[in-house]
């Protein structure tokens, strides 16, 4: 077996933590045949419940997980750690955007920035999963300067297995034979997921989602509208914010960064806007990557429509006012 790998998953007395951290010690992540140290971190009202996951933790007798770290400290969640997962923080509820938890939630990931720089391997790879997660994430990274900026990025990879999810189901053909679906921009009702440059399999033949579907109006509506809904639709029918296709999501992405996209391939996930696609610098945008040697590389010369442009640029201007939203409650 190799060397175990340090993982961070904060939130783990919360929803998603129950899922993640079995997933996570089951070698979903990592893979099956490498050991996990698993640092988890709540608050101090959570202790109680975070040790009664720790007892479900052992009783699972998981042969991937060499040991658990529970504390209610930074200090000790974060110290030597090579991957974190930022879930610990407040969620929405019915009624509510994601944005309207950034005042509560981003100070957070202020703190949580400063801990990890502090502690953490400088070669960390830092999932925000918290809400507002492009955002958190920006300001997570701000507060860690020492940690690559790289090495930070956010989740839309929900929304990706949502949208790919839902053209599977069109099409009546396995979620595995649709590739290429693309989040743009924030994981927010204002993204954009994106089919023109995806594929399916359809009847052996790979194809054009975008041909195989033949409904316009469905790519441009109902489609779009779904996807950016989903979250609120699932906290309308269970009165909780998703939890299992969240740590799921989590999960994936964590895997992408660890094993690499495949030839051919590509993952959606909020990471620095270098500017590509006329998009502004400075925020955590939702891009189409490959990863390589656990570094992320923007997807370059896709073609872009005047429609896709439009939608590209209006969540980017949202994640501006939220960047600088951010930067005045952590400078208040
Ligand atoms: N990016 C995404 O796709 C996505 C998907 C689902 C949920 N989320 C977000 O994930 C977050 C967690 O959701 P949940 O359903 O697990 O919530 P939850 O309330 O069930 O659990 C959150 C946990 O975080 C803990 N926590 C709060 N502050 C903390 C801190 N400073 N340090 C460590 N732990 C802390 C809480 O005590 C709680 O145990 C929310 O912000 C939610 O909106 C994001
Ligand atoms: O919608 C939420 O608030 C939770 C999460 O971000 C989701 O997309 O399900």
């Amino acid at each position: 077996m190799a060397e175990p790998i340090r993982v961070c998953i904060t939130g783990a007395a919360g929803q998603i933590g129950y899922s993640l951290v079995y997933m996570v010690g089951s070698g979903a992540v990592f893979g099956p045949d490498t050991p996990v140290i698993l640092h988890l971190l709540d608050i101090k009202p959570m202790m109680t419940v975070l040790n009664g996951v720790c007892m479900e933790i052992s009783d699972c007798a998981l042969p991937c997980v060499r040991d658990v770290i529970a504390t209610d400290d930074p200090a000790v969640a974060f110290k030597d750690i090579e991957s974190a997962f930022l879930v610990g923080s407040m969620p929405r509820k019915e009624g509510m955007e994601r944005k309207d938890l950034l005042a509560a939630n981003v100070k957070i990931f202020k703190v949580q920035g400063a801990a990890l720089e502090q502690y953490a391997k400088k070669s960390v790879k830092v999932l925000v999963v918290g809400n507002p997660a492009n955002t958190n994430a920006l300001i997570c990274a701000k507060y860690a300067p020492s940690i690559p900026r790289e090495n930070f990025s956010a989740m839309t990879r929900l929304d990706q297995n949502r949208a790919q999810a839902q053209i599977s189901a069109k099409l009546g053909i396995p979620v595995t034979d649709v590739k290429n679906v693309i989040i743009w921009g924030n994981h927010s009702s204002t993204q954009f997921p994106d089919v023109r440059h995806a594929s399916a399999i359809v009847n052996g033949q790979t194809v054009s989602v975008y041909d195989a579907i033949k409904d316009d109006a469905f790519l441009k509506g109902e489609f779009i509208t779904s996807v950016q809904k989903r979250g609120a639709a699932v906290i309308a029918a269970r009165k909780l914010s998703s939890a299992m296709s969240a740590a799921k999501a989590a999960c994936d992405h964590m895997r992408s960064i660890w094993e690499g996209t495949s030839e051919g391939h590509f993952v959606s996930m909020g990471v620095f806007s270098d500017g590509s696609y006329n998009l502004p610098e400075g925020v955590m945008y939702s891009f189409p990557v490959t990863i390589k040697d656990k570094k992320w590389s923007i997807v370059q010369g896709l073609p872009i429509d005047d429609f896709a442009q439009e939608m590209m640029d209006k969540s980017a201007k949202e994640l501006c006012e939220e960047r600088d939203d951010a930067i005045a409650v952590c400078e208040d």
